[in-house]
């Protein structure tokens, strides 16, 4: 079931209300949420608000590169009450600065700068959920992206306390440690992933991160069952 995230923010509640109320009540429906990778402000409000739901609902979600970044901001603004945090990617001047252009990219190159292909991501902990399915603290998963969680910030959403286990993962030598997995404990499933399991994914060898999403919305969706 696919939800086109821009009916669920209030724009579309104001002209479009049969969009609107179309959107939530697939939303409300759903045992698991997948919000993908993406470039653009398009629709990010309503990103951001399925984020939310699935959060507060104890839904399970995936949050893949740009869903992993809606993720962290949704999480900063609610919970830790940054209300101001967003991605420099959507308003470059935004008072906190939460996703932040990677200091690697090319701002006038745009041909083949992007943080592409296969990168090491080495996790803290072998107890957190991702390198529980993935089975391993260290892999290589392919990337796709400009933007990254801003280093300044990840000391601040790490004092957030039990409820939230970001995983920085080392990247190119002198660059120090990225964010690359941001995980809630306590709730049936919360991952965001700041690279993109779908790349080395296969029909008959799917990633583990996929089948940890549909093994929690179907438990969810048993649960639902009178
Ligand atoms: N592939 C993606 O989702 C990219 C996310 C975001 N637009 C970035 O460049 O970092």
């Amino acid at each position: 079931m696919w939800i086109d995230s821009a009916h669920l923010d209030e724009t579309t509640l104001a002209s479009d209300r049969l969009a609107y109320d179309e959107a939530w009540s697939k939303l409300r429906r759903a045992d698991g949420v997948l919000v993908p990778g993406g470039f653009g402000i398009r629709a990010v409000e309503g990103k951001m608000l399925a984020a939310n739901y699935a959060r507060e609902n104890g839904v399970p979600y995936l949050g893949i590169c740009l869903g992993f970044q809606i993720a962290v901001i949704e999480f900063a603004r609610s919970v830790l009450g940054v209300k101001t945090a967003h991605s420099a990617e959507f308003d470059e001047k935004c008072a906190t600065p939460l996703i932040i252009f990677m200091p690697e990219g090319s701002r006038t190159q745009m041909g083949g700068t992007m943080r592409l292909g296969a990168r090491k991501t080495m996790l803290r902990s072998p107890k957190c959920l991702t390198a529980q399915l993935l089975g391993a603290t260290a892999f290589d998963e392919r990337h796709r992206h400009r933007y990254e969680v801003n280093p300044a910030y990840v000391q601040q959403l790490e004092a957030a306390g039990p409820a939230y286990r970001p995983r920085p993962s080392r990247v190119c030598p002198g660059l120090g440690e990225r964010m690359e997995v941001f995980e809630l404990q306590g709730h049936p499933f919360f991952v965001g992933c700041q690279f993109h399991p779908e790349f080395k994914s296969r029909p008959m060898k799917p990633s583990p991160l996929f089948l940890g999403l549909l093994r929690a919305a179907s438990k969810a969706a048993t649960a639902k069952q009178p």
